[in-house]
């Protein structure tokens, strides 16, 4: 899906696969421009920061050791807000790939690629970093109870190998508490992958995730690894396992149950060395419904369970995330430090929060650029008037952007209500990314 907003560099010193991928991204995404070496990059970053970087790692004719691409991805990674970093690697470069995984590249891609597959993970790492994700482990805040609990679970499961399942509505941190499992686990050096399982189209799934061998199928130009080859000794996150067809349901059960992967096209199986960590924004009373989800396979996933609370169910933790969101963003923009407001600090304590943590770390974000006073004010945070009733109520005409703007939200909303809260099923149903979206429910503060 086109994102006109998204910039997009190219790091490769192979001008045909730079000149490949500009004339198939170019048509997606708003700047996409490309560099044949690392020296140009600081000229590059000045002249605009990127969403997402694809980064080749060899560049001195005869190098294959794949350290150039390392720094590159050491200087992206120490970049105040960080670009998501997707490594372009060759296939006998697994290795390289899970090196780049364990320093903070989001995903991989082996050429030559697949074209729907390259903007599949251009779009993924996209709405993780629309959504607020990032590839570092961020610290997970928060010392109501509930996060206590949470916290104590995470200490007691992360040495062990138990499968973990994580539940919680939208936004409520559930990949932070994945990334904060493998961070404590003895995994910790390895990969951390994180895979949207909802995103992941029906025809290349088991492609995507086992692998596959040159000529398997039509368009198998080579061999590639899939997600649980390249998180091998790491942790995988399977995010929203619950937006899963019940078709590919059962071709994970089936690797989780033998632990062992074939890659399409191959006679032989892999072992797999995984942890499993997965995620579900789904309610109890759904993930429960064998014609959602398979209980076996569900059986598999949640030996041990944890629940994060939504923040509404938690507003001790309100004031630290955000002082912190605050802070980090007036550091990020370069705007003063201030505090906020008694009247506002009160109003956003009892803020619903719908959208949680992610709501408000966007609200923060919008107050740090937009916030003209010495204090922070309510009304800085953008939340108010999504919150107000529909204009139409009163029975006023309404200006055109005015109206189009609440036919936007309505079906924005109803596309959510239709798909019980989860993104990636909104999206598809709206026809935007799931990057798109999480930019409309923060513009409209859902
Ligand atoms: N406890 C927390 N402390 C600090 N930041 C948090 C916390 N919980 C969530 N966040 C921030 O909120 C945003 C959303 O978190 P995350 O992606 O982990 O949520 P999620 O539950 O996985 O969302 P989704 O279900 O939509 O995938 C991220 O920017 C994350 O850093």
């Amino acid at each position: 899906m086109a994102d006109p907003a998204a910039r997009i560099l190219i790091l490769d010193d192979d001008a045909d696969v730079a000149y490949a991928a500009q004339l198939l991204l170019r048509r997606r995404y708003g700047a996409v421009t490309s560099l044949g070496d690392p020296a140009g990059l600081a000229a590059a970053l000045a002249a605009g920061a990127p969403d997402v970087v694809l980064l080749d790692f060899n560049f001195a004719p005869g190098r294959i050791d794949g350290a150039e691409g390392l720094a590159v991805l050491d200087r992206l990674r120490a970049l105040p807000r960080p670009p998501a970093v997707i490594a372009l690697t060759a296939y006998a470069d697994v290795p390289l790939a899970v090196e780049a995984l364990k320093r903070g590249a989001c995903d991989f891609i082996t050429k030559p690629w697949d074209n729907a597959r390259l903007v599949a993970a251009i779009e993924s790492a996209l709405a993780r970093r629309g959504a607020g994700a990032s590839c570092a482990v961020p610290e997970l805040m928060g010392d109501s109870a509930a996060m206590r609990e949470v916290k104590a679970m995470i200490a007691s499961v992360a040495p062990t190998e138990a499968n973990v399942m994580i539940l919680g509505e939208n936004g409520v941190g559930k990949e932070l508490v994945a990334r904060a499992i493998h961070g404590a686990s003895r995994r910790a050096g390895q990969a951390f992958l994180a895979v949207d399982m909802g995103a992941l189209p029906e025809a290349t799934f088991e492609s995507e995730l086992f692998g596959h061998r040159k000529g398997s199928f039509t368009d198998a130009k080579e061999n590639r690894a899939g997600r649980f080859q390249a998180a091998r000794g790491g942790s995988l996150f399977l995010d929203e396992i619950g937006n899963m067809p019940l078709a590919a349901q059962a071709k994970l059960l089936n690797v989780l149950e033998r632990r062992e992967v074939t890659p399409l096209g191959a006679d032989r199986a892999e072992p797999v060395d995984v942890r499993i960590v997965s995620a579900t924004n789904l309610d109890e009373a759904r993930l429960f419904d064998p014609a959602v989800f398979r209980p076996d396979l569900l059986f598999r996933l949640n030996t041990i369970v944890i629940r994060v609370a939504p923040l509404r169910e938690r507003r001790e933790d309100i004031p630290a995330l955000l002082r912190h969101y605050l802070a980090l963003y007036e550091q990020q923009y370069q705007r003063p430090a201030r505090t906020l407001s008694a009247g506002a600090l009160e109003r956003l304590c009892a803020w619903p929060w719908p959208g949680n943590v992610r709501a408000l770390r966007h609200a923060c974000e919008r107050a740090a650029i937009l916030g003209a006073q010495e204090q922070y004010q309510f009304g800085d945070f953008g939340l108010g008037p999504a919150a107000a009733a529909p204009p139409a109520a009163t029975g006023a005409p309404l200006a055109p952007q005015l109206a189009l703007g609440r036919l936007e939200r309505e079906a924005i909303a109803a596309a959510l209500q239709q798909a019980g809260g989860n993104i990636s099923q909104a999206a598809r149903l709206l026809g935007v990314s799931r990057a798109a979206l999480y930019r409309k429910l923060d513009k409209h503060g859902i």
